[in-house]
């Protein structure tokens, strides 16, 4: 293949980065033809839907399949047909937290990324460029390309680039459309070179060259790693201040906003809230955690360690927030919790901080009313099992009812929590659920977007994240 004449990708893995990402490829770039391989026979199934009931939920990604799918955009489970067809392969596995071995509760598990590297190399029969879009440690890639140079058939050469993926659920077709910036990592030789001229030439087609950066495969890697931990920090840095809100009658909000003002900051992601979640963010900041560690660099891991620490501290404090208020006890109460997914805009539940909220209420023998927009019951019920491996899912279901809306799950509760800053919980018929719930009627809002001055006028009693006793 003559480098910057891609015609034909494959992408592994058909997951929330894989689907979207190669979907919006192939939207870009008609003259490529785009496969998404996955081993899961009913992911697979749900992307080629006849009546685009797709496998994740992402605002605008049914239009971009609908706008190439069966044109030049193909989903399917022969992940070799795949791979030997393709002149440039992206490798989107999920490479969680490794939960036993060395490096246990910290270190990525790299087992997919090898698994899937491996195929790469029994299978190809033509010389490749083999992309690392799974966030991965730093040094990743090499170990990748001595898999693929010990396995390959004499006639294959492959060239490893590292192209990491900054899209956000929820936002994910508008982030891929236009991008802050295209990250491409390669080794500074002239094959290197070459293969990051040609993926460089894919995005071209829709995004400015001066927002495609070309970096060393090393500072490729680690740049993804850094920045989820650098905007982790934020988050953790403003719960942190939060806490101190709310001792001293400061507002969070307007901290936030007089911090943001100045430009050297900036305004974004300064949004106080329960906890941050995702399948991401503590992933890759225990991963960059385990690397210092390996590194001997034990002051550099415990820094990092601790924006995790703090986030895990506000779902905590939370917690004891509502219980405290509702007069040391929430045994028999009936708590609504609003919103399941770890953001608006997704029915993602991964590391959802409503998870470790409906757990604490758990143990504390509430019973939990959850409403979410888009969250499947049966995703509901498997993360439940999951953080209370102490309850069976039988004990769980007497105290869990899952609710088809806000106003309902609301009904006869003690209290109401803001678990998710879903939009609709904006425009609640307040009237309705104050009318609805058991007096006093409190709520908890872990999000900070309802109007607080309504609420109280209507008889709520109130309590916000980051903000002295507004009840
Ligand atoms: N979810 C997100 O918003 C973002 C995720 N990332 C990174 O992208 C990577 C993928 O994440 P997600 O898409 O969320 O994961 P996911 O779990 O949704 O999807 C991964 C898919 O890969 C498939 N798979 C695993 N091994 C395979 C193999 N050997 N052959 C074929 N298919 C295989 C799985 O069946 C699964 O469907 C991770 O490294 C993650 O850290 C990066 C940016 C954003
Ligand atoms: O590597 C990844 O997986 C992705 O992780 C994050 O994206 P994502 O986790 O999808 O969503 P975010 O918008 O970053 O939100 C993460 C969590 O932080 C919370 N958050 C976000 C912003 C804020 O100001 N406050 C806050 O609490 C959100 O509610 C959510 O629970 C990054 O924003 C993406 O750039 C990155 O590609």
């Amino acid at each position: 293949m003559a480098p910057g004449k891609v015609s034909k990708i494959c992408c592994i893995g058909a997951g929330y980065v894989g689907g979207p990402t190669c979907a919006v490829i192939a939207l870009k770039c008609p003259h490529i033809t785009v496969t998404i391989v996955d081993v899961n026979q009913s992911r697979i199934d749900a992307w080629n839907d006849k009546d685009f009931k797709l496998p994740i939920y992402e605002p605008g990604l049914e239009d971009v399949v609908r706008g190439c799918r069966g044109r030049n955009l193909f989903f399917s489970t022969d992940v070799d047909k795949g791979i030997q067809e393709a002149d440039l392969i992206f490798v989107s596995v999920n490479t969680p937290t490794k939960k036993s071995g060395v490096g246990a509760g910290f270190a990525a598990d790299l087992n997919y990324v090898e698994l899937a590297t491996r195929r790469i190399a029994a299978v190809a029969n033509s010389s490749k460029i083999v992309v690392e879009k799974s966030t991965v440690p730093c040094r990743t890639a090499e170990s990748m390309r001595t898999i693929l140079e010990s396995n390959s058939k004499p006639n294959c050469r492959f060239d490893i680039l590292s192209n990491p993926e900054f899209l956000a659920e929820g936002t994910a077709i508008g982030d891929l459309f236009k991008p802050d910036r295209v990250l491409i990592g390669s080794l500074q030789t002239p094959e290197g070179k070459a293969a990051c001229d040609a993926l460089t030439e894919v995005y071209a087609n829709w995004v400015s060259k001066d927002r495609i950066l070309t970096v060393g495969l090393w500072s490729s890697e680690l740049s993804k790693l850094a920045a989820n931990a650098m905007l982790a920090q934020r988050i953790s840095s403003v719960n942190a201040l939060s806490a101190i809100c709310e001792a001293t009658g400061a507002n969070i909000d307007e901290v936030a906003h007089a911090v943001g003002f100045d430009s050297r900051v900036g305004p974004k992601f300064l949004k106080a809230s329960v906890g941050f979640g995702g399948s991401c963010f503590q992933k890759d900041i225990l991963n960059l955690v385990y690397l210092s560690e390996s590194l001997h660099l034990p002051e550099v891991a415990a820094y990092w360690r601790q924006v995790v620490e703090m986030n895990e501290y506000q779902k905590r404090r939370f917690s004891k927030t509502v219980v405290d208020t509702l007069f040391n006890t929430i045994t028999g109460k009936h708590i609504a919790v609003l919103g399941f997914a770890f953001k608006a805009d997704t029915g993602d539940t991964r590391e959802s901080a409503s998870i470790t909220l409906i757990r604490d209420f758990l143990n504390e023998r509430a019973n939990i009313k959850i409403y979410d927009p888009q969250v499947p019951h049966e995703q509901i019920w498997f993360d439940l099992a999951e953080a209370c491996p102490n309850l069976p899912l039988e004990s769980i279901k007497k105290s869990v009812t899952i609710c088809p809306s806000a106003l309902d799950a609301c009904n006869q509760a003690d209290a109401l929590v803001i678990a998710t800053e879903w939009k609709e919980f904006k425009e609640i018929d307040w009237e309705a659920v104050y009318t609805n719930m058991n007096k006093p009627a409190f709520v908890f809002d872990g999000r900070l977007i309802l109007d607080v001055e309504k609420l109280k006028k209507i008889g709520f009693k109130v309590t916000v994240i980051g903000r002295g006793n507004v009840m």
